[in-house]
């Protein structure tokens, strides 16, 4: 960046555009950076430039090439372009180390840490025109991906971003496609990717050893997180079995089984094919579970359109769980509180404007991953001097529901839905990538490596820490 921290010669100009904020993250694939504008650059006039988050890959284990993970990401990404869905909007690949430089817009927010401040710090629950308007744009998004082929397969609250205050604020964007990827019709086998949606917010199609994924898995998982955004608290809090390779996660599914009954073959007809069902008569088939009841754990009445919408997410067989398209025409989302652009406006005149914290940032690590002596400074500085946020006063820009989009049909391509490659990607070629053996086609281990922090093993089964914050 050439501003001493992280800077180096073999940066590409664009990045050398921007100047290092500090760390703001870590995921199983890699470091998330926060970066702005130089002040200099002619866009920025003076003025602190727009943030962008740049997300540098690991490399691969082998060192030698961008993995396939990371391939996968871009190929995807360049070609996607919707409101609800994380723009990309630069690419850098340094051939000297083979490191990998995504740029992306920066959210100030995650669904996370919206969560984590009304359970932890307002001890207050998210109201209900701010839920159904993340649901909404949650859906909007899918919908999207799903219209082009494109299952996520990692659905969960850390992936899904919230614009901070700007012409945006609100707004959320799906984030994190390292693990997603353009399925076919017919399907095709793809358990050899290993078994990537984390845990709480696994189908049980998934956890009782599906070889095919569908887009169902992803409408579980929102299913999840519908539940979650109601309560403060993760439906399903599985304890993962690590050291098994087998996709067969027992707590996982008694977790749900308490919840929503034992499956039958009548309601799930293809459940008898499951190989982990099939294996396993002792702990699954023979156990018997009593529904206790999912509108006691969500406290909602049960013949109402929220109860529907969450029991269709929630339904055991794939082929009947409710798809995208389908909830966002839901009765749930045509009764008041109408779901809007700004999802945190206050809903009613008079009410509280809750204000979310800024994201920290860990200002003394450099793209290096390199700690540097110097001092640290505050956080992102997105909001005022001083550090303290000041009340959101952003009026509530929409009123009616969006309109559902257009599904589209199989085979379409994405230039026919509108959808423009992306900023920045000029020159960008994928074919050119040195890539490892195997890549595009094979599972590589990193893909398949958890990150030890999330909370989820034997040692921590409370309320994960599924990243790291600073
Ligand atoms: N565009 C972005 N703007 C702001 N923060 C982001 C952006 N993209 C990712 N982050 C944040 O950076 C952190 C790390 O993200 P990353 O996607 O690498 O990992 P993760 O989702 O936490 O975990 P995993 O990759 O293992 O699923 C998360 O807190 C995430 O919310």
């Amino acid at each position: 960046m050439g501003d001493g921290r992280g800077g180096g010669s073999n940066r590409p100009a664009w990045l050398q555009q921007y100047e290092l904020v500090g760390k703001i993250g870590e995921g199983t694939y890699g470091l998330v950076f926060l970066a702005r504008l130089k002040p200099t650059h002619p866009q920025a006039a003076g003025r602190r430039g727009s943030p962008i988050a740049i997300k540098k890959f690991k490399q691969s284990k082998e060192g030698d090439g961008v993995s396939p993970t990371a391939i996968r990401e871009i190929m995807l990404l360049r070609e996607i372009n919707h409101e609800n869905v994380v723009k990309l909007v630069n690419v850098h690949i340094n051939h000297a180390d083979m490191s990998l430089y995504l740029a992306f817009d920066y959210a100030e927010h995650d669904l996370y840490e919206v969560i984590r401040h009304h359970r932890e710090k307002l001890n207050l629950s998210i109201n209900q025109y701010t839920v159904k308007s993340l649901l909404w744009q949650l859906l909007n998004g899918l919908n999207y991906l799903h219209s082009n082929w494109i299952i996520h397969r990692d659905l969960k609250p850390s992936n899904i971003l919230v614009m901070g205050e700007g012409e945006e604020h609100g707004i959320i964007k799906i984030a994190d496609f390292g693990l997603a990827r353009i399925y076919q019709a017919p399907l095709k086998p793809l358990s050899d990717n290993g078994v990537v949606v984390t845990i709480w917010y696994r189908a049980p199609e998934l956890l009782l050893g599906a070889k095919h994924y569908t887009s169902a898995v992803d409408m579980w998982a929102v299913g999840c997180i519908f539940a979650e955004l109601l309560t403060l608290k993760p439906l399903f809090q599985g304890v993962e079995a690590k050291a098994t390779p087998n996709p067969f996660q027992l707590d996982q599914l008694d977790k749900i089984f308490k919840v929503l009954g034992h499956p039958t073959v009548e309601k799930w007809p293809t459940l008898a094919n499951l190989p982990c069902w099939q294996n396993d008569q002792q702990h699954i088939q023979g156990h018997k579970y009593e529904n206790t009841g999912l509108h006691t754990i969500v406290h909602l009445p049960q013949k109402g359109p929220a109860f529907d919408l969450l029991s269709r997410m929630l339904e055991y067989d794939p082929r009947k769980r409710i798809t995208a398209a389908q909830a966002l025409e839901h009765e749930y989302f045509r009764m008041d509180p109408l779901p809007g652009r700004n999802a945190l406006v206050p809903s009613q005149p008079g009410e509280k404007i809750v204000t979310y914290p800024v994201r920290p940032v860990d200002t003394s690590t450099d793209f290096e991953g390199t700690t540097s002596l110097q001092p640290t400074q505050p956080p992102s500085g997105n909001g005022p001097p001083g550090g303290q946020p000041v009340p959101r006063q952003i009026p509530r820009q929409m009123q009616q529901p969006m309109g559902g989009m257009q599904r589209m049909p199989p085979g379409a391509n994405m230039g026919a839905f509108g959808a423009a490659p992306q900023a920045g990607m000029v020159g960008m070629n994928p074919g050119n990538i040195p890539m490892q053996r195997g890549a595009g086609g094979q599972s590589h281990p990193h893909q398949l490596r958890r990150k030890a922090d999330q909370g989820m093993g034997m040692q921590n089964p409370g309320y994960p820490q599924q990243k790291r914050r600073f």
